[in-house]
């Protein structure tokens, strides 16, 4: 699976028409009988009557080719066309003309009175406007989509949810929400974002045959994670290896009451293959992680030149251990923002200058210290949720925008960002961008991020690149979670689960 952009996704049309070659309006007769098939499948027969909405662009006429074949097999349907003043696409046209001969209602309504009371039952198709949305919807279209949304019908959308951009966020403005949306041959990028899932519904992707060879001359704006490039990243342990070959990896986790964070951590790195793990965590934890990690060592702060308190017992604070041994050190999870931790981060970042991974409330403590920035070690990963990333580079409009931010700032300070959520997103260095594709809802619960962050570091220490431990270990941490759901159900799964449940990702990847 590919994402494309609106532009990249009309040339790979203009380029399967040209070197088929097939005519556009039999490409688009491809189009509308994967729609068709997919609606006399998945929807009860009992719900056999339709109201199609369209435009007079090329989504329309898909609309009216659907209005056709649905006809054909003895469905009712109506349709309604939005009248712009244009005579609309050729391909609209053709269609229209191939519908007329038809016992199929055709209307065309103009203003807000000559629109139609959708009748219980009938399932709406909503082609107004497809990829080629550029501007926010407003005036009739405006009125005729906030009809279909006012409607229970369940609305099923072709190519894009009208009025939705393909390729940015829309917020603020409006667009049809759908139970369904049918897009074609591949994902475009609003589709992968959290804010649009209400108006994308249940997202199904109809292949009409586009021909793959486009796809070798075609830089995408963004790229997915998923099994063919995890498994391009995953290097086999050599029989003769031994433990020194796969690093040392540090841990500055945990804090009192927030020891479970650290242990997650833990847990999940060892899950990863490094050759040791030490977790530097404060006085009053250094039983918890020894009784619940037995494969990790711990080391304790020397806090040489402050008198010891119950405080400094309960966070991280004092002198960091020797650093010079260890691969690469993962930082944040539980650690809180006391100012004896946040003295003990400034000096990590002072004395450490290979890739680490930050998370939690080492992102924190860089939002409050944002001259640290230039001088994090560079292709460190950074591994923010939304509200991580807003306090760290300000408040963003929307998804896009958010995306855009930490594009510039992984390119201007050479560092690796993982925005977390559904689809993640990756901003790697180079200018690159990969959404990820693996995980559920299942790993929406406390201590899933002190997963990521363990599995980063332990990949990390491993010896992979930071770009690959990245792209591996995002998308390996949803592979977890979706073996850990299938096996104890969504809302049963806790975050040590997917920890336990990295083993099987492995094994399926590697198998
Ligand atoms: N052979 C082809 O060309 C194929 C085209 N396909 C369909 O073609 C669609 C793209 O068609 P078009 O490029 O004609 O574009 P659309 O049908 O999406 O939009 C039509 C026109 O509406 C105008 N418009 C943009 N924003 C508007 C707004 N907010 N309010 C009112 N008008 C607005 C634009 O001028 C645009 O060209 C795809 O989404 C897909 O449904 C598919 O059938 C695949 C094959
Ligand atoms: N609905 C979801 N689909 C896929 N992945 C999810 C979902 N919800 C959460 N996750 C993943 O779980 C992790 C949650 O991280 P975070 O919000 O930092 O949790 P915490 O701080 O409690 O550990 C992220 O990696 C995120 O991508
Ligand atoms: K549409």
């Amino acid at each position: 699976m590919v994402v494309l952009t609106a532009d990249q996704v009309r040339a790979w049309d203009r380029f399967t028409i040209q070197h088929e070659p097939i005519s556009s309006i039999n490409l688009m007769e491809r189009a509308a009988k994967c729609c068709t098939e997919w609606l006399c499948t998945n929807l009860p027969s009992s719900q056999s009557s339709y109201y199609i909405f369209c435009g007079k662009g090329n989504n329309g006429a898909d609309g009216l080719a659907i209005a056709r074949m649905l006809y054909e097999v003895d469905r009712q349907v109506d349709v309604f066309i939005l009248e712009f003043g244009s005579s609309g696409t050729a391909e609209f046209q053709q269609n229209l003309q191939r519908l007329h001969p038809l016992p199929v209602g055709i209307h065309y309504i103009q203003t807000g009175s000559g629109f139609p009371i959708v009748p219980p039952g009938v399932i709406i198709i909503d082609a107004l406007l497809g990829t080629g949305t550029t501007r926010p919807v407003e005036g009739e279209m405006r009125a005729l989509i906030e009809l279909i949304n006012a409607s229970p019908n369940p609305t099923i959308s072709i190519d894009m949810p009208s009025g939705l951009f393909a390729d940015q966020s829309t917020i603020p403005f409006s667009s049809v929400r759908a139970a369904f949306t049918l897009t074609f041959q591949c994902l475009k990028p609003a589709q992968l974002l959290a804010e649009n899932a209400a108006a994308i519904g249940d997202l199904q992707v109809m292949d009409i045959g586009l021909l793959p060879r486009y796809l070798n001359q075609v830089q995408p704006e963004y790229e997915l994670t998923g099994k063919t490039l995890s498994q391009s990243i995953i290097r086999p342990r050599n029989n003769f290896s031994h433990k020194g070959e796969f690093g040392h990896a540090l841990l500055l986790a945990g804090s009192f009451g927030k020891m479970g964070a650290a242990v997650l951590a833990a847990r999940a790195c060892l899950r990863c293959g490094p050759g040791l793990l030490s977790c530097f965590v404060p006085e009053k934890g250094i039983s918890i992680m020894q009784m619940a990690v037995p494969e990790a060592m711990v080391v304790r702060s020397t806090n040489s030149d402050h008198e010891k308190t119950n405080a400094n017992d309960e966070h991280l604070g004092g002198d960091l251990p020797p650093l010079h041994q260890y691969q690469t050190i993962g930082c944040g999870p539980g650690i809180g923002t006391n100012p004896a931790t946040v003295q003990l981060f400034k000096e990590l970042i002072a004395n450490f200058r290979k890739p680490m991974v930050l998370d939690a409330d080492a992102l924190n403590i860089l939002s409050q210290n944002q001259d640290l920035f230039p001088s994090l070690p560079p292709f460190s990963i950074l591994t923010p949720h939304p509200k991580e990333f807003e306090r760290l580079a300000g408040k963003s409009a929307n998804e896009t925008e958010r995306i855009n931010k930490a594009r510039e700032l992984a390119k201007k300070h050479q560092l690796i960002f993982v925005l977390k959520g559904h689809h993640s997103l990756i901003a790697m260095p180079g200018g690159s961008a990969y959404f990820n594709m693996s995980g559920n809802a299942s790993m929406a619960k406390g201590g899933s991020g002190d997963v990521l962050t363990g599995m980063l570091t332990g990949l990390l220490c491993r010896g992979y690149t930071p770009e690959q431990a990245a792209l591996l270990g995002v998308h390996l941490h949803g592979l977890a979670g979706e073996f850990a759901s299938a096996d104890l159900g969504m809302e049963s799964v806790l975050a040590g689960d997917i920890s336990d449940h990295i083993a099987k990702a492995f094994i399926y990847l590697t198998s």
